[in-house]
């Protein structure tokens, strides 16, 4: 079965809907870019609001190692994705202490600049992250990771055709999902969620 992360989780209402919807993770943004970030603190309430079954993954990208490690303690995170440029010793280290979502884009394919880590999923995503811009899928076919993980631009119109094209171990979203940045629409998340699991 495919997983689903709704990504940019925000507040309580969010959580409990998506956790009901039948997500398997949340996300909480931690990348100081990301107009969805919230603190530590928010992101323990609010996770562990939903109960160990679903994953809580800490988002970060160009933050130092010890932030990182710091954060996700603090806001009990069972998970982290980590975006951006990193040494793969900086991977390594934070795999030690929690399951990775490591995202690459399609060129870091293409290059094959790409090791397998464990402990490290892979999870495809368009440049910008958050920016709802979708992949070329089709193209991505070739060199795509068994149980890899799929973002960018996805939403409950074109999730099914992804999944079908792709057969990723897990999909993530958060622009189609949104009312307004950070501010879920949950009749967007239930249709994501349904069209995910009924593929
Ligand atoms: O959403 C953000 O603001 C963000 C900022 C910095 C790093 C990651 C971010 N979100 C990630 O973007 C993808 C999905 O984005 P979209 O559905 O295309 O809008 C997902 O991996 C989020 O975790």
């Amino acid at each position: 079965m495919v997983k689903v992360k709704i990504c940019g989780t925000t507040n309580l209402p969010d959580a409990l809907h998506a956790a009901e919807a039948g997500a398997d993770a949340l996300g909480f943004i931690f990348a100081p870019v990301s107009k969805r970030r919230v603190t530590a603190q928010v992101a323990r309430e609010v996770g562990l609001s939903v109960g160990p079954s679903v994953a809580r993954v800490g988002v970060f990208m160009g933050q130092p190692l010890d932030e990182v490690l710091r954060t996700a303690e603090a806001a009990r995170c069972s998970a982290v994705q980590l975006h951006g440029p990193l040494p793969g010793v900086y991977v390594e280290a934070v795999a030690a202490y929690y399951p990775v979502l490591r995202v690459l884009g399609p060129e870091d394919l293409r290059t094959g600049n790409v090791q397998a880590v464990p402990g490290v999923t892979l999870m495809l995503d368009a440049p910008q992250p958050g920016s709802g811009q979708p992949l070329d899928w089709s193209a991505l076919v070739p060199h795509f990771p068994p149980g890899g993980w799929l973002a960018g631009g996805l939403g409950p119109e074109n999730v099914a055709r992804a999944v079908a094209t792709l057969r990723p171990g897990g999909v993530d979203a958060v622009s189609k999902l949104e009312a307004s940045p950070g501010i879920k629409n949950p009749q967007a998340v239930k249709a994501f969620v349904d069209a995910v699991k009924h593929a």
